[in-house]
C-alpha cells in the first residue's frame, strides 16, 4: 500500500506558508480558545503575532468560504464540462477512484471508516478522498520511504496538489479529491499548510515553546479539521457562528496531535516535540527523555501536558453538536477514542517509554454507543440563546 501512497512526481514549486500571508485581523482577546491554554502553558503571547493569531486568520478565511458556496458550485460545473468535452466523462472511473479511497481508509482507520458509513454517500466519499490525501502526505515523512524524502519532493507534492485543485489530477486518488474540492467549499490553504508541516518535520527536531508546537500541530492536524468541516457540513438548525465550529474543528486536530505526541514520546526518531522551555522548567532535558526513566519530575510534567491536551478536547466538544447530524457520530467516536489515550497514559503511571498507551477493544466497544448517544443531541439551545443575545 505504501508504494501506492508514496508516488511523488512533477517539478518544483516554492514552499508556501501561512506566515504573513494574510492581514492582521485578530488579537488574542478575540480568539476563541487557546489564549487561555497558551496562558496556562506559560507561553508568552508574542507582541508581534502568536501562532494562535496566525492560525486563527486561516480559520476565519475558511469560515468565510462557506458563504461563497454558490461560486464553488459554478466551478464544479465548469470542471464537469471540461471532463465531458475532453471525452473523459467516465463516471465509472471516478466512482472507482472513490471506492479505492474508501478501501485505503478502511485499511488504515477501521473505526473511522465504519463511522463514515453513516454519512450520506456523497459526503462519505469526499471524506475518504481527504483522508487518503492526508494519509499519503503523512506517509511521505512518516512512512517506510521517509528517509528518501527531500524538501524538493515535498515541493513536487505541493505542485501536484495545486494541479488537482485546478482540475488536473495525477492519479486516481488525486482525481477523487479533485472532484471533491469542486463540490464542497474546501480551500487549498489547509492542504498547503499540511505540506508545510511535513517540511517542518524534515528540518526541525526541537520546539522551543508551546507557541512553536502549536503551529506544528496546526500544520499536521488542525488542518484536517479545517478540511473536514466543509464536507461534514454544519447543521441547518445550528445558530453557532461558522467560525466557532471551525475553531472547534481546529481544536480537535490540535488535541489529537498533542495526544499523539504524548503517546509516542521516545519513539520519535531523535525528534522531541515537547516544548523545551517547559521541560527545562520541570527540571528535565532531552536526555531524560532518551533515558526513559519515569521519575516524579516526569510524572508531574506529564500531568500538565495531559491537562492541556484535555483542554483542547473540551474546546472541540463544543463544536461537534453543531455539525450535520450524520457527521456527528464519527466525530464523537474519534474524539472519545482519542481522548481515552490520555487516560491510558495516566493508567500506565505516565510511563510512555516502555508502555504504549492504547484503548482496548472493550473500551472502544463501549465508546461507540456513547458516541452515538451524544451524536443524537443536536445543536445546543444554549448556543442559540448566547448568539441571539
Ligand atoms: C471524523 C474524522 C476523524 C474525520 C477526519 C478524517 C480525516 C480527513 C482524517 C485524516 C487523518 C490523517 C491521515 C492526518 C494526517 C496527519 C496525521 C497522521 C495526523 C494524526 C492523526 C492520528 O493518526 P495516527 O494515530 O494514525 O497517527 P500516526 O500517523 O500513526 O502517528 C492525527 C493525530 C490528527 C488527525 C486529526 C483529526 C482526525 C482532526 C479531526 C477533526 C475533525 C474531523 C473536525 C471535527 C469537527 C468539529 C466541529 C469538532
Ligand atoms: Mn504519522
Amino acid at each position: 500500500m505504501s508504494g501506492v501512497l508514496l508516488w511523488v512526481v512533477s517539478p518544483k514549486e516554492n514552499a508556501s506558508s501561512l506566515l504573513g500571508l494574510m492581514p492582521r485581523i485578530c488579537t488574542p482577546r478575540r480568539l476563541g480558545f487557546s489564549s487561555r491554554v497558551l496562558a496556562y502553558s506559560g507561553a508568552v503571547v508574542n507582541p508581534a503575532r502568536s501562532s494562535e493569531e496566525k492560525v486563527y486568520e486561516v480559520v476565519l478565511k475558511q469560515a468565510a468560504l462557506v458563504k461563497e458556496q454558490s461560486t464553488v458550485k459554478r466551478k464544479s460545473l465548469d470542471l464537469d464540462e471540461r471532463i465531458v468535452t475532453e471525452g473523459l466523462d467516465n463516471w465509472d472511473l471516478l466512482d472507482k477512484a472513490y471506492d479505492r479511497c474508501g478501501e485505503v481508509c478502511a485499511e488504515y482507520a477501521k473505526t473511522f471508516y465504519l463511522g463514515t458509513l453513516l454519512m450520506t454517500p456523497e459526503r462519505r466519499r469526499a471524506v475518504w478522498a481527504i483522508y487518503v490525501w492526508c494519509r499519503r502526505t503523512d506517509e511521505l515523512v512518516d512512512g517506510p520511504n521517509a528517509s528518501y524524502i527531500t524538501p524538493k519532493a515535498l515541493d513536487r507534492w505541493e505542485k501536484r496538489l495545486t494541479d488537482l485543485f485546478e482540475g488536473r489530477p495525477y492519479d486516481m486518488y488525486d482525481a477523487a479529491l479533485s472532484d471533491t474540492v469542486t463540490k464542497y467549499p474546501v480551500d487549498i490553504q489547509p492542504f498547503r499548510d499540511m505540506v508545510e508541516g511535513m517540511r517542518l518535520d524534515l528540518r526541525k527536531s526541537r520546539y522551543q515553546n508551546f507557541d512553536e508546537l502549536y503551529l506544528y500541530c496546526y500544520y499536521v492536524a488542525g488542518t484536517v479539521g479545517l478540511m473536514s468541516v466543509p464536507v461534514m457540513g454544519i447543521c441547518p438548525e445550528s445558530s453557532a457562528s461558522t467560525e466557532s465550529v471551525y475553531n472547534a474543528a481546529l481544536a480537535l486536530g490540535i488535541a489529537n496531535q498533542l495526544t499523539n505526541i504524548l503517546r509516542d514520546v521516545g519513539e520519535e526518531r531523535g525528534r522531541v516535540y515537547l516544548p523545551q522551555d517547559e521541560l527545562a522548567q520541570a527540571g528535565l532535558s532531552d536526555d531524560d527523555i532518551f533515558r526513559g526513566k519515569v521519575t516524579d519530575k516526569w510524572q508531574s510534567f506529564m500531568k500538565g501536558q495531559i491537562k492541556r491536551a484535555r483542554m483542547f478536547f473540551d474546546e472541540a466538544e463544543k463544536g461537534v453538536s453543531e455539525l450535520n447530524s450524520a457527521s456527528r457520530w464519527p466525530v464523537w467516536a474519534s474524539l472519545l477514542l482519542y481522548r481515552q489515550i490520555l487516560d491510558a497514559i495516566e493508567a500506565n503511571g505516565f510511563d510512555n517509554f516502555t508502555k504504549r498507551a492504547y484503548v482496548g477493544k472493550a473500551k472502544k466497544f463501549v465508546s461507540l454507543p456513547v458516541a452515538y448517544g451524544r451524536a443524537i443531541i443536536g445543536p445546543s439551545k444554549l448556543t442559540k440563546q448566547l448568539v441571539l443575545r
